[in-house]
């Protein structure tokens, strides 16, 4: 996966500024947020990069008097958060039921779903709060013998909860290669046998059978804009988890959802980032 590292330099720099600067250029497919001096830097894939809506949301800054430029700069092309992955992943447990650890982990606490991820650059550790959510999710969904779409699948740890909770079969889906390939190590490591991977994006979906259940941690203008692609993919019954969004986007893409036969069931938070689940009609 190719990042571009683009630093924000803020005048006058303060923690509303850097605030408010993470929130918009998050929407905009921004991740992993570092304050330094004077400003942010911040990482974006390169597929996602728009400097055209990069400009916009800085000339329409909504903090009066502020002045924001910006350099990018284009990272090696290698496992260049290996370090951040050996030193700084930690274990993890959602809701006491599930582990997530890595192969270089020796001391690690018991679970009922024991999950090994060597995310190498694709994202889903489950330390992101939309991550941790939606594996809250599918630890309260009853999931036995329900097709499950993994969209926007990363490391594939949703995918792989699925599975291991019962799912069959389990499609995954991404739009990065790295993504790919990396589903497919940790697959294998965690020994599962019935999760298909595939590269590309919602347009793959057409014409498929419906599935049972879909998950997809994006963002929400992808959401926005595939959200029909994924519920023509959907029967009476089939419910959806949607995550990769902040608390006050949850009104637009319920509308949205509303629009297309959803119905809300119900949303979680950590952090102000929210995950909802809906049912089809
Ligand atoms: C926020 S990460 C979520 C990863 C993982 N599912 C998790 O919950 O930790 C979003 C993933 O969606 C992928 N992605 C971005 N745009 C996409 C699209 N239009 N269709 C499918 N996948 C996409 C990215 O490559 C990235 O791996």
């Amino acid at each position: 996966m190719k990042y571009f590292e683009i630093t924000f330099t803020a005048q006058p720099c303060n923690e509303i500024v850097t605030d408010v600067l993470s929130a918009l250029i998050a929407e905009i497919g921004f991740e992993s947020f570092v304050e330094c001096e004077g400003g942010i830097q911040a990482y974006i894939q390169q597929s996602l990069f728009d400097e055209e809506a990069l400009k916009n949301v800085l000339a329409d800054f909504p903090l009066p008097d502020t002045n924001i430029t910006y350099s990018i700069f284009e990272p090696e092309d290698k496992d260049w958060n290996e370090e951040w992955e050996k030193n700084f992943f930690q274990p993890i447990v959602i809701d006491n039921r599930c582990v997530i650890h890595s192969t270089f982990h020796k001391d690690y606490p018991k679970a009922e779903y024991d999950i090994v991820i060597n995310p190498q650059m694709a994202f889903g550790t489950g330390h992101h709060e939309t991550t941790s959510s939606i594996l809250g999710e599918l630890l309260d969904a009853d999931l036995k013998g329900k097709s499950v779409l993994d969209m926007g699948c990363g490391t594939s740890i949703l995918a792989i909860l699925a599975s291991m909770r019962g799912a069959d079969p389990v499609t995954a889906i991404d739009i990065d290669d790295w993504c790919v390939n990396n589903s497919r190590d940790n697959i294998a490591l965690n020994n599962i046998h019935n999760i298909t991977v595939e590269l590309g994006d919602a347009s793959l979906l057409e014409g498929r059978q419906p599935f049972d259940v879909i998950i997809a941690n994006i963002n929400r203008n992808i959401l926005m804009n595939d959200m029909a692609a994924y519920t023509n993919c959907m029967h009476s019954g089939s419910e959806i988890y949607m995550s990769g969004f902040y608390v006050e986007d949850i009104p637009v893409l319920r509308e949205k959802a509303e629009s297309l036969g959803l119905e809300f069931v119900h949303h979680r938070e950590k952090n102000n980032w929210a995950a909802v689940k809906f049912i089809m009609k």
